[in-house]
Formats: structure tokens, C-alpha cells, sequence
């Protein structure tokens, strides 16, 4: 079966400027992928593009097997994007009803509004929920058509930490059920608890791409600490291959490397005299400052 999304050297500029640089991506059916980056890092667009709301200036975009133009393609997708349109004069179940309407097998109200935790909401008028309700009203929108593919453009700005944990397990549902689910978020830790791939985007392009645990692995955000015994000085370690830095708390040595579990070896294959010995992964924010780092 073809890739859910494809992107193949893809380009975007505006005025000469590219937001999105010669990126190529293919998502599989059913795999739930983070984009993270910076500010400004051609997330956005790269959605946009892959929606059809967008043409890209070079490359092709292929959405489902087709066109992202294909009525038949935009059917079977759904998209929670970062404005949410609330048409004035309706109340929250009769906008939910409205977006039911345009797509052949919509889900039943009742479930998007579970979904949603919009159950006590559904009276009011969309127009006056607050931030975080307009949000959860965006993501029953986005999942109206019961979709195959399903975007969630920095879905839970804005909402409290119970409508982000509700959110959450639903899209974590969602996702138990064979859908894709593509996500932008600036939350790390939240991409780390729901993707099963991290692709970070950089000026518009590809810096990393793996499994959460992959992308912390891939950079230097990992540590070694432990009390040397007397005689190990800084300049001991920073000459064992591997060691990327050294910074001293005390008498407790931080020793920082790409592959902690090489380091070990090579320290206990030197002899090198260590006590209290902790390894402390720095992290996907670590993880990811490294990467965005090191890509400037
Ligand atoms: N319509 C536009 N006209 C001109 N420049 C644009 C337009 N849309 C985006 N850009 C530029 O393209 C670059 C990428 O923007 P984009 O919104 O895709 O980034 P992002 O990763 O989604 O950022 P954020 O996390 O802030 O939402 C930025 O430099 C932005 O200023």
C-alpha cells in the first residue's frame, strides 16, 4: 500500500526565500509522527502543503495515494489547524453538525463531543468558548469525517492540563486504530509520550528523523557523572575517546558523550577509579537543542 504521506524534494519560497528547503518525507499508514522545530522551521507550511492549502514553488506531494486537491483524497482527512473557524451564530453542537455534513460516514455527535469534553459545552455558542474550548471544538471538527489521516497543527496551546490529558488519550485511541496522525508541537515531552517518529525540520529542512529514543541517543545530551578516585583529573578524561565534555560539580565529574554506553566500557576497560556512578539522559529537549544547534 502507498505511504499515507509523500513528499519528494519538496520546496516552498516566498520572495526568494525558501521556508521549506528540498524536503522528502514518506509517513506509513497507521504511524503517529511528531514535526518539531524551532520558530519559523517550515512546520507549518509543510503541513499547509501536504493539505492542498498550499502549492509547493518545487517537488510533489502525494496525500493518501493522490492528490491533496483530490475531493475524494480531502474526504478522508481531517486537519485541526492552529486558527479555528467558528461560524458566528451557531451553537457547538450545531457546528459540529454542520462539519458531520460534508463528509459521507461522519462520526455520531455524541462521540465527537466525548471526544472533545465538549458535553456540557454543547448548548453554548461556539463564538463565546474560551481559547482552550475553541480548541477541543477544532479537534471534534478535525475528526467530524471520521478521517484516515488526521493533523494536529500545536493542538493543546491553550488548554488546561486535565483537556490536554483527555486529548491525549484520544488521539493516543485514535491512533490504536490504525489511523495516521501527523502533529506539530513545541511540547517536547508531549512528542515523546505520543509519537513513534520525531522528524525535526530546521530552515525548512530534514535535521533528524527517528524514534524518540533514537533522536535522544543521536545527540550529546546524555551524561556520565561519578567521583573520580585522586589522580583523575579533567585533563584524564577529556583525552578517553568519546568523552565530549567535562564539567565538575565538587568533586563529582559530568561527562558528557554521544555513546554513554561505549564510554563505560572504554572507562572501566581503562581502569579509571569511579565511585556513585549515574548515567542521566539529558532528555528530548537536550536532544533537541543539540540538534537545532548544531544545524545553524
Ligand atoms: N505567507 C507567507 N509569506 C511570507 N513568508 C512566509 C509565509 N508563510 C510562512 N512564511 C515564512 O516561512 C518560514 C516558515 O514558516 P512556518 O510558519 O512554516 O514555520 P513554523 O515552523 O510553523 O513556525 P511556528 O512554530 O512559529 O509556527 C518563516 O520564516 C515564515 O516567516
Amino acid at each position: 500500500m502507498a505511504a499515507a504521506i509523500e513528499l519528494k524534494q519538496v520546496s516552498k519560497a516566498f520572495k526568494g526565500k525558501r521556508a521549506v528547503d528540498n524536503l522528502s518525507l514518506a509517513i506509513e499508514r497507521g504511524s503517529v509522527v511528531a514535526l518539531l522545530g524551532p520558530n519559523g522551521a517550515g512546520k507549518t507550511t509543510t503541513v499547509s502543503m501536504i493539505l492542498g492549502l498550499q502549492q509547493p514553488t518545487s517537488g510533489q506531494v502525494k496525500l493518501l495515494g493522490g492528490s491533496p486537491n483530490e475531493r475524494g483524497v480531502r474526504a478522508r482527512i481531517g486537519a485541526m489547524l492552529q486558527e479555528v473557524s467558528v461560524v458566528d451564530g451557531l451553537k457547538v453542537a450545531e457546528t459540529i453538525n454542520l462539519f458531520r455534513s460534508y463528509y459521507p460516514n461522519p462520526l455520531p455527535l455524541e462521540k465527537l463531543l466525548r471526544f472533545a469534553n465538549l458535553e456540557e459545552e454543547r448548548d453554548k455558542m461556539a463564538a463565546s468558548l474560551s481559547g482552550g474550548q475553541q480548541r477541543r471544538l477544532g479537534f471534534a471538527l478535525a475528526l467530524a469525517g471520521d478521517p484516515e489521516v488526521l493533523f494536529l497543527d500545536e493542538p493543546t496551546v491553550g488548554m488546561d492540563v486535565t483537556s490536554r490529558k483527555v486529548f491525549w488519550d484520544t488521539v493516543r485511541a485514535m491512533a490504536g486504530s490504525g489511523r495516521t496522525i501527523v502533529l506539530t508541537t513545541h511540547y517536547l515531552e508531549e512528542a515523546d509520550s505520543i509519537a513513534d517518529r520525531i522528524v525535526v525540520i530546521n530552515n525548512g529542512r530534514l535535521v533528524a528523523d527517528g524514534t524518540p529514543s533514537e533522536i535522544k541517543a543521536e545527540t550529546t545530551g546524555r551524561i556520565i557523572s561519578f567521583v573520580p578516585g585522586a589522580g583523575v583529573t579533567n585533563e584524564t578524561l577529556l583525552a578517553i575517546p568519546g568523552v565530549s565534555g567535562v564539567e565538575w560539580n565538587g568533586p563529582r565529574a559530568h561527562v558528557s558523550s554521544g555513546n554513554t554506553d561505549a564510554l563505560i566500557a572504554e572507562l572501566i576497560g581503562r581502569q579509571v577509579p569511579m565511585k556513585d556512578i549515574e548515567i542521566q539522559s539529558g532528555g528530548l529537549e537536550a536532544a533537541f537543542q543539540s540538534l537545532v544547534q548544531s544545524a545553524k
